[in-house]
Protein backbone atom coordinates (compact mmCIF):
# COMPACT_ATOMS: atom_id res chain seq x y z
CA UNK A 1 0.00 0.00 0.00
CA UNK A 2 1.56 3.23 -0.88
CA UNK A 3 1.24 6.01 1.90
CA UNK A 4 -1.46 8.60 1.05
CA UNK A 5 -0.30 12.23 1.84
CA UNK A 6 3.18 13.60 2.08
CA UNK A 7 4.84 16.06 3.86
CA UNK A 8 6.80 18.82 2.50
CA UNK A 9 9.73 20.38 4.37
CA UNK A 10 11.37 18.44 7.25
CA UNK A 11 9.60 16.32 9.39
CA UNK A 12 11.74 15.53 13.01
CA UNK A 13 9.70 13.47 15.47
CA UNK A 14 11.34 13.20 19.00
CA UNK A 15 9.72 9.87 21.04
CA UNK A 16 10.50 8.20 24.79
CA UNK A 17 8.53 7.08 27.28
CA UNK A 18 6.72 9.70 29.49
CA UNK A 19 9.26 11.87 31.94
CA UNK A 20 11.89 10.64 29.11
CA UNK A 21 12.18 14.63 28.41
CA UNK A 22 10.74 15.41 24.80
CA UNK A 23 8.74 18.20 25.91
CA UNK A 24 11.57 19.91 26.99
CA UNK A 25 13.85 18.95 24.02
CA UNK A 26 10.92 19.64 21.63
CA UNK A 27 10.81 23.16 22.95
CA UNK A 28 14.76 23.64 22.98
CA UNK A 29 14.95 22.62 19.68
CA UNK A 30 12.66 24.24 17.95
CA UNK A 31 13.80 27.41 19.65
CA UNK A 32 17.21 26.26 17.71
CA UNK A 33 15.16 25.60 14.89
CA UNK A 34 13.65 29.01 14.54
CA UNK A 35 17.12 30.95 15.41
CA UNK A 36 18.56 29.45 12.54
CA UNK A 37 16.03 30.93 10.49
CA UNK A 38 13.66 28.11 9.66
CA UNK A 39 9.84 28.80 8.85
CA UNK A 40 9.31 26.09 11.84
CA UNK A 41 6.05 24.54 13.11
CA UNK A 42 5.99 22.55 16.81
CA UNK A 43 3.25 20.34 17.09
CA UNK A 44 2.47 17.72 19.53
CA UNK A 45 0.60 13.94 19.71
CA UNK A 46 -2.20 13.50 21.30
CA UNK A 47 -2.82 17.42 19.53
CA UNK A 48 -5.41 20.24 20.83
CA UNK A 49 -7.97 18.62 18.31
CA UNK A 50 -11.52 17.00 18.79
CA UNK A 51 -9.52 13.44 18.63
CA UNK A 52 -6.35 14.18 20.43
CA UNK A 53 -8.94 15.60 23.40
CA UNK A 54 -10.54 12.35 23.62
CA UNK A 55 -7.39 10.61 23.86
CA UNK A 56 -6.31 13.06 26.14
CA UNK A 57 -9.00 12.44 28.59
CA UNK A 58 -8.75 9.00 28.69
CA UNK A 59 -4.95 9.25 29.36
CA UNK A 60 -6.39 11.11 32.44
CA UNK A 61 -8.70 8.50 33.23
CA UNK A 62 -12.05 11.37 33.19
CA UNK A 63 -13.20 9.37 30.47
CA UNK A 64 -13.29 5.53 29.80
CA UNK A 65 -11.82 3.97 26.29
CA UNK A 66 -11.48 0.82 25.94
CA UNK A 67 -7.57 -0.23 24.65
CA UNK A 68 -9.11 -0.65 21.06
CA UNK A 69 -11.03 2.35 20.89
CA UNK A 70 -8.28 4.50 22.34
CA UNK A 71 -5.92 2.87 19.30
CA UNK A 72 -8.74 4.21 16.75
CA UNK A 73 -8.76 7.89 18.54
CA UNK A 74 -5.21 8.00 18.30
CA UNK A 75 -4.98 7.38 14.22
CA UNK A 76 -7.69 9.44 14.28
CA UNK A 77 -5.54 12.15 15.90
CA UNK A 78 -2.82 11.53 13.82
CA UNK A 79 -4.54 11.14 10.27
CA UNK A 80 -6.38 14.57 10.90
CA UNK A 81 -3.33 16.20 12.36
CA UNK A 82 -1.01 15.36 8.94
CA UNK A 83 -3.58 16.14 6.87
CA UNK A 84 -3.31 19.51 8.34
CA UNK A 85 0.63 19.60 8.85
CA UNK A 86 0.86 18.98 5.12
CA UNK A 87 -1.52 21.76 3.98
CA UNK A 88 0.56 24.36 6.36
CA UNK A 89 4.32 22.98 5.36
CA UNK A 90 6.05 24.33 2.52
CA UNK A 91 9.28 22.88 1.26
CA UNK A 92 11.44 25.17 3.56
CA UNK A 93 9.41 24.37 6.56
CA UNK A 94 10.64 22.79 9.36
CA UNK A 95 7.96 20.49 11.26
CA UNK A 96 8.88 19.32 15.46
CA UNK A 97 6.77 16.59 16.47
CA UNK A 98 6.77 15.68 20.44
CA UNK A 99 5.51 11.91 19.31
CA UNK A 100 4.04 10.68 16.40
CA UNK A 101 3.91 7.27 14.79
CA UNK A 102 6.47 5.32 17.04
CA UNK A 103 4.47 5.81 20.34
CA UNK A 104 1.40 4.17 18.53
CA UNK A 105 2.91 1.50 17.68
CA UNK A 106 4.95 0.89 21.31
CA UNK A 107 1.88 2.47 23.23
CA UNK A 108 -1.40 0.58 21.51
CA UNK A 109 1.34 -2.31 20.92
CA UNK A 110 1.30 -3.22 24.78
CA UNK A 111 -2.48 -1.98 25.66
CA UNK A 112 -4.31 -3.47 22.73
CA UNK A 113 -2.41 -6.44 23.35
CA UNK A 114 -2.06 -7.16 19.14
CA UNK A 115 0.98 -8.15 17.36
CA UNK A 116 3.33 -5.23 16.06
CA UNK A 117 2.58 -6.05 12.23
CA UNK A 118 -1.60 -5.41 13.10
CA UNK A 119 -0.77 -1.58 13.97
CA UNK A 120 2.27 -1.26 11.22
CA UNK A 121 -0.48 -2.24 8.57
CA UNK A 122 -2.52 0.58 10.08
CA UNK A 123 0.43 2.91 9.71
CA UNK A 124 0.64 2.51 6.36
CA UNK A 125 -1.18 5.65 4.41
CA UNK A 126 0.82 7.79 6.93
CA UNK A 127 4.04 9.39 6.04
CA UNK A 128 6.99 8.22 7.94
CA UNK A 129 9.36 11.34 9.10
CA UNK A 130 12.69 12.49 7.99
CA UNK A 131 14.19 11.66 11.50
CA UNK A 132 12.86 10.15 14.38
CA UNK A 133 14.85 10.14 17.56
CA UNK A 134 14.49 8.13 20.63
CA UNK A 135 15.44 10.07 23.80
CA UNK A 136 16.62 6.75 25.67
CA UNK A 137 15.57 7.02 29.75
CA UNK A 138 15.26 3.69 31.90
CA UNK A 139 11.45 3.26 33.08
CA UNK A 140 12.65 3.59 36.64
CA UNK A 141 14.30 6.95 35.80
CA UNK A 142 11.37 7.96 34.25
CA UNK A 143 8.85 7.26 36.60
CA UNK A 144 10.90 9.00 39.40
CA UNK A 145 11.01 12.32 37.28
CA UNK A 146 7.36 11.78 36.73
CA UNK A 147 6.78 11.51 40.49
CA UNK A 148 8.74 15.05 41.31
CA UNK A 149 6.70 16.83 38.46
CA UNK A 150 3.16 15.82 38.88
CA UNK A 151 0.47 15.08 41.53
CA UNK A 152 -1.60 12.55 39.35
CA UNK A 153 -0.65 9.19 37.07
CA UNK A 154 -1.68 8.87 33.71
CA UNK A 155 -2.84 5.63 31.73
CA UNK A 156 1.13 4.94 30.86
CA UNK A 157 2.74 6.13 33.80
CA UNK A 158 3.10 3.00 36.02
CA UNK A 159 6.55 1.32 36.27
CA UNK A 160 5.15 -1.70 35.11
CA UNK A 161 3.81 -0.29 31.95
CA UNK A 162 6.62 1.85 30.91
CA UNK A 163 8.90 -1.33 31.32
CA UNK A 164 6.56 -3.10 28.66
CA UNK A 165 6.59 -0.09 26.14
CA UNK A 166 10.48 0.18 26.88
CA UNK A 167 10.65 -3.27 25.79
CA UNK A 168 7.70 -2.47 22.37
CA UNK A 169 9.83 0.54 20.88
CA UNK A 170 12.93 -1.52 20.73
CA UNK A 171 10.52 -4.19 18.59
CA UNK A 172 9.54 -0.92 16.53
CA UNK A 173 12.98 0.91 15.88
CA UNK A 174 14.15 -2.80 14.63
CA UNK A 175 10.68 -3.16 12.24
CA UNK A 176 11.98 0.08 10.85
CA UNK A 177 15.38 0.37 10.29
CA UNK A 178 16.52 1.59 7.59
CA UNK A 179 12.96 2.85 6.14
CA UNK A 180 13.95 6.03 7.21
CA UNK A 181 16.86 8.05 9.51
CA UNK A 182 16.19 7.47 13.31
CA UNK A 183 18.50 7.59 16.46
CA UNK A 184 18.70 6.61 19.90
CA UNK A 185 20.17 9.13 22.05
CA UNK A 186 20.81 8.73 25.96
CA UNK A 187 18.53 10.60 28.03
CA UNK A 188 19.63 10.02 31.13
CA UNK A 189 22.18 13.16 30.74
CA UNK A 190 22.20 17.00 31.67
CA UNK A 191 19.55 18.74 29.43
CA UNK A 192 21.92 20.68 27.68
CA UNK A 193 23.82 17.98 26.38
CA UNK A 194 20.78 15.89 25.19
CA UNK A 195 20.26 19.08 23.32
CA UNK A 196 23.50 19.06 21.62
CA UNK A 197 22.93 15.13 20.55
CA UNK A 198 19.73 15.95 18.81
CA UNK A 199 20.91 19.57 17.09
CA UNK A 200 24.05 17.12 15.65
CA UNK A 201 21.56 15.04 13.93
CA UNK A 202 19.48 17.29 13.14
CA UNK A 203 21.65 19.79 11.49
CA UNK A 204 23.15 16.45 9.73
CA UNK A 205 19.60 16.12 8.17
CA UNK A 206 18.79 18.76 7.12
CA UNK A 207 22.41 19.65 5.23
CA UNK A 208 21.95 15.87 3.29
CA UNK A 209 18.43 17.17 2.26
CA UNK A 210 19.85 20.61 1.26
CA UNK A 211 22.69 18.76 -0.70
CA UNK A 212 19.97 16.26 -2.16
CA UNK A 213 17.61 19.00 -3.32
CA UNK A 214 20.45 20.78 -5.38
N1 LIG B 1 17.88 15.43 30.79
C1 LIG B 1 17.12 15.60 31.89
N2 LIG B 1 17.64 15.37 33.11
C2 LIG B 1 16.88 15.50 34.23
N3 LIG B 1 15.58 15.87 34.23
C3 LIG B 1 15.01 16.11 33.05
C4 LIG B 1 15.74 15.99 31.82
N4 LIG B 1 14.90 16.29 30.79
C5 LIG B 1 13.71 16.59 31.35
N5 LIG B 1 13.77 16.50 32.70
C6 LIG B 1 12.69 16.72 33.67
O1 LIG B 1 11.88 15.55 33.68
C7 LIG B 1 10.50 15.89 33.75
C8 LIG B 1 9.78 15.34 32.50
O2 LIG B 1 10.27 16.06 31.37
P1 LIG B 1 9.35 16.32 30.10
O3 LIG B 1 10.17 17.06 29.11
O4 LIG B 1 8.03 16.90 30.51
O5 LIG B 1 9.15 14.80 29.63
P2 LIG B 1 8.09 14.11 28.65
O6 LIG B 1 7.47 15.19 27.79
O7 LIG B 1 8.91 13.16 27.86
O8 LIG B 1 7.09 13.42 29.54
C9 LIG B 1 10.44 17.41 33.87
O9 LIG B 1 10.36 17.74 35.24
C10 LIG B 1 11.75 17.88 33.27
O10 LIG B 1 12.20 19.09 33.81
C1 LIG C 1 0.73 9.89 20.27
C2 LIG C 1 0.45 8.77 21.23
C3 LIG C 1 0.64 8.94 22.58
N1 LIG C 1 0.38 7.92 23.43
C4 LIG C 1 0.55 8.12 24.88
C5 LIG C 1 1.97 8.23 25.33
C6 LIG C 1 1.86 9.05 26.60
O1 LIG C 1 1.56 8.16 27.67
C7 LIG C 1 0.65 9.93 26.34
C8 LIG C 1 1.01 11.37 25.98
O2 LIG C 1 1.69 11.92 27.00
P1 LIG C 1 2.89 12.93 26.85
O3 LIG C 1 3.44 12.96 25.48
O4 LIG C 1 3.82 12.62 27.98
O5 LIG C 1 2.14 14.26 27.03
P2 LIG C 1 2.21 15.27 28.25
O6 LIG C 1 3.66 15.67 28.31
O7 LIG C 1 1.27 16.36 27.80
O8 LIG C 1 1.71 14.48 29.43
O9 LIG C 1 -0.05 9.34 25.25
C9 LIG C 1 -0.08 6.69 22.97
O10 LIG C 1 -0.34 5.77 23.75
N2 LIG C 1 -0.27 6.52 21.63
C10 LIG C 1 -0.04 7.51 20.73
O11 LIG C 1 -0.23 7.31 19.50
Amino acid sequence: MSRDITIPGAFIVLEGLDGAGTTTQCALLTDWCERQGYHTIATREPTDGPWGKQARAALKGETELSPLALAFTFMADRAHHIAHLAQQATDQTVIVSDRYLFSYLAYQQIDAAKPLSWFVETAKPLPLPDLTIYVDVSPERCVARLQMGRAHVERFERLGTLQKVYAAYQTVFTAYDGQHSTLMIDGDQPIEIVHGLIIDAVEAMLAKRASSSE
